[in-house]
């Protein structure tokens, strides 16, 4: 680490706030907070984010496994990750349940250009040669853009629709923000100890998070130029 006080993940936020808050303050995530959202729109996240969530499962399972080979991890962190596990479950079986509320077939959902990219760079993250500390750091990120991103439409000022109210507060809620902070002290843990070279792959692993996330909510407003 360059300075021993400021932890690595506070210096990407800094430098890379512009990326950062294109991802958290997404004209979509803004249509939520704001009630202007078009139905079709969330419709179309909704299926595109239960195959997500699919393949975000054996990646999860991935960075559990790494967690409990590698030496820098302690038993605090593998139970955390475990619980992220557990909650997947959970966050299926509600995917399922608005899908059927409003309509969407889940079992004839196309996985579009955008969704297939982040999946395929999820699965480019789950071989043993990623180091621990490059996995959890996307980890943290995946979670915490949606983490920010709802949180800020349950802030006061907001009017989020009735029906998307329960959506917000699955990803807004305080103990899933909670979760994102455990995570984000395991990022810093590791990369304290890191090399150069590891933190460097960390934060280029951060930024394409981003990215990819920011490409994830163009398909669902359905940016033409994501598809
Ligand atoms: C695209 C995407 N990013 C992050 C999350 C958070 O789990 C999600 N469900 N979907």
């Amino acid at each position: 680490m360059t300075d021993s006080n400021i932890p690595v993940t506070e210096t990407w936020l800094r430098k890379h706030r512009l990326q950062y808050t294109g991802a958290t303050r997404h004209p979509f995530i803004l249509s939520i907070r704001d009630g202007s959202v078009d139905f079709s729109s969330f419709k179309r996240w909704l299926g595109q984010d239960y195959i997500f969530v699919r393949s975000f499962v054996p990646f999860v399972a991935s960075v559990l496994m790494k967690s409990c080979k590698d030496e820098s991890s302690d038993d605090d962190d593998m139970e955390l990750i475990l619980g992220g596990i557990a909650s997947l479950k959970d966050e299926i079986n509600w995917f399922k349940q608005q899908a059927s509320k409003y309509h969407v077939s889940l079992t004839s959902i196309i996985p579009q250009n955008a969704n297939i990219k982040y999946c395929r760079f999820l699965e480019s993250l789950t071989g043993s040669e990623v180091e621990y500390a490059v996995a959890i750091t996307a980890l943290w990120a995946i979670e915490v853009v949606y983490q920010d991103s709802f949180a800020h439409c349950l802030e006061e000022g907001s009017r989020v629709p009735h029906e998307l109210q329960e959506t917000c507060e699955r990803w807004g809620n305080e103990g899933f923000g909670e979760f994102c902070r455990s995570l984000r002290g395991i990022v810093d843990r590791c990369l304290q100890k890191a090399s150069p070279e590891v933190i460097s792959k960390a934060e280029v692993c951060f930024l394409s998070v981003v990215e990819h996330e920011v490409e994830f909510w163009n398909m669902s407003v359905g940016d033409v130029g994501a598809v």
